[in-house]
């Protein structure tokens, strides 16, 4: 099944002391540098004459200090997050990344060739075809015709817009647009990705192939920076997470080291200071150890071989499923259970959710069990650390399962095959 998630292990190299390190070069290819944004919001300067001389004297524009210097890097090869809660300047961070709009303070200096997805549709005329598009929004992006027309297959067989390319985009329904835009920016060999959003349009099946996309094509090299509401995908793509707050950066670093204080402090805010995590337990360093407000749990979490039996070994080319069990108070709808797997210096290596077995996000009610299929592990020696979160796309139910195992994997180049897994896989 999901044979594009995979990472090739050819990414991890021995650093002889059977330990797995990463190829990417650490060159930095976006640098944002105390970056300072303004927009001017003019005012109502009245419609009688009146009215004009009253306000005669006062100025016609407020200054909106979007951002008030930000500073952050990103290297080549890199997947980065940017979260915060609506209006807090995520968006205008990646139109200055893509060069729609400039700051007003500070420097941004970008190593590569560009796509993003950031406004949808921006840049298609309505009253051309999908197909004369393709070649329109592509030639933005630098590709020569040529190069289109080599491309021009595959970017309308991922769009699976066969039977509308040639009618006008103005007749195509925000999950089309969304579906060509998204297929012409991954298919121009950019260096850097950005998307804004972009995989909460469209249905469940084609958000979970964008999904996996974005991990292949994270998995060839590509520098990625994502902008959204939903924690998981960020947790399952990228490795590092920039909490923006009040236009500057709140928090950063990894997904998982950021998003319950994210979490923590936006339910806080919005139950106006009555937290409806105020049940839940949090560890010393801020992880929640236990999901929502104490109206679900995992009970129990057991591998389940590819012979339909409980597994004490698995073989990483081999799909596993693992079998969670739970009670749930309360009924839990729209959730969405993931795992990703951390190499020993932290760095994500492998990440499935449910929306990809599933294609829908699921309800959990009384007590049952959620089963989560991994395929094509990519691992090699080292240690890995097995984490499993369950979320809720409005962010709030929200737990880390962290460390549900660390694996001490040996002599796996030399001689591929079995890896014992821990005699219990612990609930804590
Ligand atoms: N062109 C503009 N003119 C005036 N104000 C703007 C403009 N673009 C954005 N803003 C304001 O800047 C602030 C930040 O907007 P931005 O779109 O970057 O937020 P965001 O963090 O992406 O929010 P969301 O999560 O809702 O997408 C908002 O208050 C918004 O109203």
């Amino acid at each position: 099944m999901n044979s594009e998630l995979r990472i090739k292990n050819s990414e991890l190299k021995d650093d002889g002391a059977g330990n797995a390190v990463s190829e990417k070069t650490g060159e930095v290819v976006i640098d944002v540098r105390n970056v300072k944004k303004m927009f001017r919001v003019y005012r109502d300067r009245g419609n009688t004459l009146k009215e004009r001389l009253l306000f005669a004297g006062r100025r016609r524009y407020e200054e909106h200090w979007v951002l008030n210097g930000i500073s952050f890097q990103v290297k080549k090869g890199e997947a980065v997050g940017l979260v915060g809660e609506n209006g807090c300047g995520k968006s205008t961070t990646l139109k200055m990344l893509t060069r729609i709009l400039y700051p007003d303070e500070g420097s941004i200096q970008i190593k590569g060739r560009v796509s993003s997805l950031i406004e949808l549709g921006a840049g298609f005329h309505p009253d051309l075809s999908g197909r004369e598009n393709i070649y329109t929004n592509a030639s933005i992006f630098g590709l020569s015709r040529k190069e289109i027309d080599e491309r021009l297959e595959t970017i309308i067989a991922f769009s699976e817009l066969e039977e509308f390319i040639d009618d006008p985009v103005r007749t195509y329904s925000s999950g089309m647009y969304m579906r060509l835009a998204f297929a012409v920016a991954i298919n121009v060999d950019a260096d850097i990705l950005l998307i804004d959003e972009i995989l909460a349009v469209g249905d469940a099946a084609f958000q979970a192939k964008c999904f996996r996309k974005l991990q292949e094509i994270k998995g060839q090299g590509t520098t990625i920076v994502i902008v959204s509401h939903a924690m998981a995908q960020i947790e399952q793509i990228c490795e590092r997470s920039i909490w923006i707050d009040e236009g500057l950066i709140r928090m950063e670093g990894a997904p998982r080291d950021v998003h319950p204080h994210y979490m923590a402090w936006m339910s806080q805010k919005n139950s106006g200071g009555e937290s409806d995590l105020k049940d839940a337990e949090i560890d010393a360093e801020g992880h929640l150890k236990r999901w929502g407000s104490g109206e679900a749990r995992m009970t129990a979490i057991t591998v389940i071989g590819k012979d339909g039996q409980e597994a004490k070994e698995f073989s990483p080319e081999d799909p596993f499923t693992i079998h969670i069990e739970y009670t749930a108070k309360k009924e839990l709808t729209d959730a969405v259970v993931g795992l990703a797997v951390y190499r020993g210096d932290g760095a994500l290596v492998y990440g499935t959710n449910t929306l990809i077995d599933t294609s829908s996000p699921l309800t959990l009610k009384g007590e049952g069990s959620i089963d989560l299929i991994v395929d094509n592990l990519p691992v090699t020696n080292g240690d890995y650390t097995f984490d499993l979160a369950i979320h809720r796309p409005d962010g709030f139910n929200y737990d880390f399962r962290r460390d549900i195992c660390t694996l001490h994997i040996a002599g796996r180049t030399q001689t591929p095959g079995e890896i014992a897994l821990p005699h219990r896989w612990e609930i804590r």
